[in-house]
């Protein structure tokens, strides 16, 4: 009989990498091309590992991003393609459709003069739909920001890089953020950063920080904007800031529908999560 093959195994002996894409908080990001026949007409794909020497519970992070990603249907979040095992099934790779474009966070810069208002907020739209479908599914994407939206053509933008996702089936309401290596605390809402507490309000909260960085063509960091003149930015003064009501300035040439934009996202973050009534 025809040996049934499973279209979302990847066999290690056919992949090879090609370049560096990226570091995720626990694992690191490669192009690779799977060339089974070998003709070097094999398929382009993204594969996120882990970094050498990691901890076990690491492997458990990437664990849950592949029962995370496999779940995942939309035309706005990144295709899930499969896993590759290696030695005897001990280090697992998650493998996702590649995007040549890239994040928006190096696409807009260079496409500046071809990206008008009515294109940003198709992508703007198109995040919304992505993690309102996310939502929908029960979990919480707890890293988005334009450098985890990917640019599928200049019409499409996915969500990616669900390093951070939790899921929130156990109708929990909230996921404790424990110590995060590297947080991206400068799209954390005032409730993660005081309560280590992220809703899925939370991420409405950094869809606002995403809005602010797709209007000002991911040429202004919130990392730079929110730096205090009174020296290093640490957590706590982070949290006095925003406890001060100090917000992201509207970017220049941002029309006033887009701010009120701004204000619905955070009336909508005030709207549901609990704690803020604390800020
Ligand atoms: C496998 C990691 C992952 C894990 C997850 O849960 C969801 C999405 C991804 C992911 C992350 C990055 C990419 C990329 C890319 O980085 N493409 C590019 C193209 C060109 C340039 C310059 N830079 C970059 N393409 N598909 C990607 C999927």
């Amino acid at each position: 009989p025809i040996q049934e093959v499973d279209p979302t195994v990847f066999d290690t002996r056919f992949l090879r990498k090609i370049d560096d894409l990226g570091e995720g908080h626990f694992g690191k990001v490669e192009l690779c091309q799977y060339d089974p026949h070998g003709d070097g007409r094999g398929e382009l794909v993204a594969v996120k590992s882990l970094k050498p020497n990691s901890k076990g519970q690491l492997a458990c992070h990437l664990r849950r991003e592949i029962d995370t990603m496999r779940e995942l249907y939309h035309r706005n979040i990144v295709k899930y393609k499969g896993v590759c095992s290696e030695e005897g099934g001990r280090t697992t790779k998650l493998i996702m459709e590649y995007l040549p474009a890239g994040s928006l966070k190096d696409y807009l810069p260079r496409r500046k003069h071809q990206t008008d208002l009515k294109r940003l907020l198709q992508y703007a739209l198109q995040i919304c739909q992505g993690m309102d479908y996310l939502g929908s599914q029960r979990f919480i994407h707890r890293d988005l920001a334009a450098r985890n939206v990917l640019v599928e053509n200049e019409s499409t933008v996915k969500i990616g890089d669900f390093g951070l996702t939790m899921s929130m089936k156990e109708d929990k309401s909230y996921y404790t953020v424990k110590e995060e290596t590297v947080s991206p605390v400068y799209w954390y809402a005032p409730e993660c950063l005081v309560d280590c507490k992220f809703y899925p309000a939370s991420d409405v909260w950094s869809f606002g920080v995403t809005l602010y960085e797709l209007m000002t063509y991911c040429e202004s960091s919130p990392t730079t904007m929110l730096r205090s003149s009174e020296g290093p930015m640490t957590l706590t003064r982070l949290v006095e800031v925003l406890m001060a009501g100090r917000r992201l300035p509207c970017p220049p040439r941002c029309p006033d529908t887009v701010r009120e934009l701004r204000e619905v996202v955070s009336s909508a973050h005030q709207g549901c999560s609990l704690s803020l009534s604390l800020i």
